[in-house]
């Protein structure tokens, strides 16, 4: 048994504890961090919060160096239990969901999608509402639809898209808006235009072709896009996106006037964008045109959004236009295609190898 005086020392250290806790770093809880937009996240977060105080997680298997930078978990988003355990053995404050099945692999795999973007997302914000989280979960222009107005593009406005993605969007932002009301959960969301990067792969989206089209450029000169020429979509580069969404994250709770912001950087086409790199890159480089069923859910978005809320609530300001985001990507891919080329070259052919070597297949 405790006495008094053991007792009032124990409370007393407890409270120093809580008190230390109110004020360390918040533990954030990245889901999806495997994927396009998620490992630059989980780095740009390590290097403001700690290493330790940022956990990494996905249903894939990271390389070496994905792990090497601070703790990474296995992640189901389907998983009701096992999100409500890591939340509690990390002690995590704060969540960035990113664990989604994108607009074309949601085409492609509807169940998938579904599942993936409302079963999971509601795990997410049980799980939040559970332990009294911040919830961070991007939205997208795919939220928009058809009957939406193209051309500056309101947050508040028509939103009947008629993809899955689109439609497990808008119940995300919908879904996130009433827990907010209803029960308090600190939901936040944004939507992002297309992302360009050239950190990692993008995972199945009708912008893709937006960073596929870099690659291409640097390694043959060439690029069939599945698009068409005309086609013109908002996009934004990796650099602001990651920025604005820590800003968004961080943002005290008075200064947001909504839950769901709009964000925007700059606009272009296929062809607009292969003019660019024609004149940053090589004026011989050559695109050609052969659109698939991306096109079709393409031509439901916008070709310009209005952000204004998002710049005036919590400071979004992209600084990359399209002739940067091309400075960008090439000024990061080319060395990693040069290094490629000058690897493949030192390789010795078969007629250099000893007979050993060649025989081994
Ligand atoms: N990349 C872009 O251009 C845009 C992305 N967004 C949104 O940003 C967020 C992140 O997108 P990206 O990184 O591009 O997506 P991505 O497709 O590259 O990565 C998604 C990740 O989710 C993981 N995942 C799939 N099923 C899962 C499950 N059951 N449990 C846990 N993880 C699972 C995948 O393994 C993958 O690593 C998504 O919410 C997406 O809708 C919105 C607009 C544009
Ligand atoms: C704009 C997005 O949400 C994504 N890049 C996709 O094309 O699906």
């Amino acid at each position: 048994m405790f006495s008094l005086h053991q007792f009032k020392h124990l409370t007393s250290a407890g409270f120093a504890r809580r008190l230390s806790t109110s004020t360390r770093s918040p533990r954030i809880l990245v889901t999806g961090s495997l994927g396009q937009l998620g490992s630059t996240m989980v780095n740009t977060l390590r290097s403001k919060y700690g290493q330790e105080n940022v956990i990494a997680s996905d249903i894939k298997k990271p390389t070496l160096a994905q792990r090497s930078t601070g703790p990474f978990v296995y992640a189901d988003v389907l998983n009701y239990r096992s999100l409500d355990q890591i939340v509690v053995d990390y002690g995590i404050d704060w969540v960035v969901h990113f664990s989604a099945i994108l607009s074309a692999a949601g085409e492609r795999n509807p169940a998938l999608g579904l599942n993936v973007n409302i079963n999971g997302f509601q795990n997410i914000l049980e799980v939040a509402k559970a332990h009294k989280l911040r919830l961070l979960s991007p939205s997208t222009m795919g939220a928009f639809g058809p009957s939406t107005p193209k051309d500056d593009t309101p947050d508040l406005t028509i939103m009947r898209p008629n993809t899955i993605y689109g439609i497990s969007k808008v119940h995300m932002e919908l879904l996130g808006e009433y827990y907010c009301e209803k029960y308090g959960v600190d939901f936040r969301s944004l939507r992002y235009p297309g992302i360009i990067s050239a950190d990692s792969p993008p995972g199945g989206g009708t912008t893709d072709y937006a960073v596929d089209i870099f690659h291409a450029a640097l390694e043959h000169n060439r690029y069939t896009c599945f698009l068409k020429a005309e086609t013109r979509l908002p996009m934004a580069f990796i650099d602001d996106c990651i920025t604005g969404t820590v800003q968004l994250l961080e943002a005290p709770a008075e200064s947001l006037t909504q839950r769901t912001y709009n964000v925007h950087a700059c606009a272009f086409s296929p062809e607009e964008l292969a003019q660019e790199i024609r004149r940053q890159h090589s004026k011989d480089f050559v695109i050609d045109y052969a659109p698939d069923f991306r096109q079709d859910i393409a031509d439901t978005w916008p070709r310009t959004m209005a952000d204004v809320a998002a710049r005036k609530d919590w400071g979004w300001n992209p600084l990359f236009g399209t002739s940067e985001i091309v400075r960008s990507m090439l000024d990061k891919l080319a060395p990693v295609y040069k290094n490629a080329a000058i690897a493949s070259q030192s390789q010795p052919t078969s007629a250099e190898l000893p007979p050993a070597a060649v025989t081994a297949n």
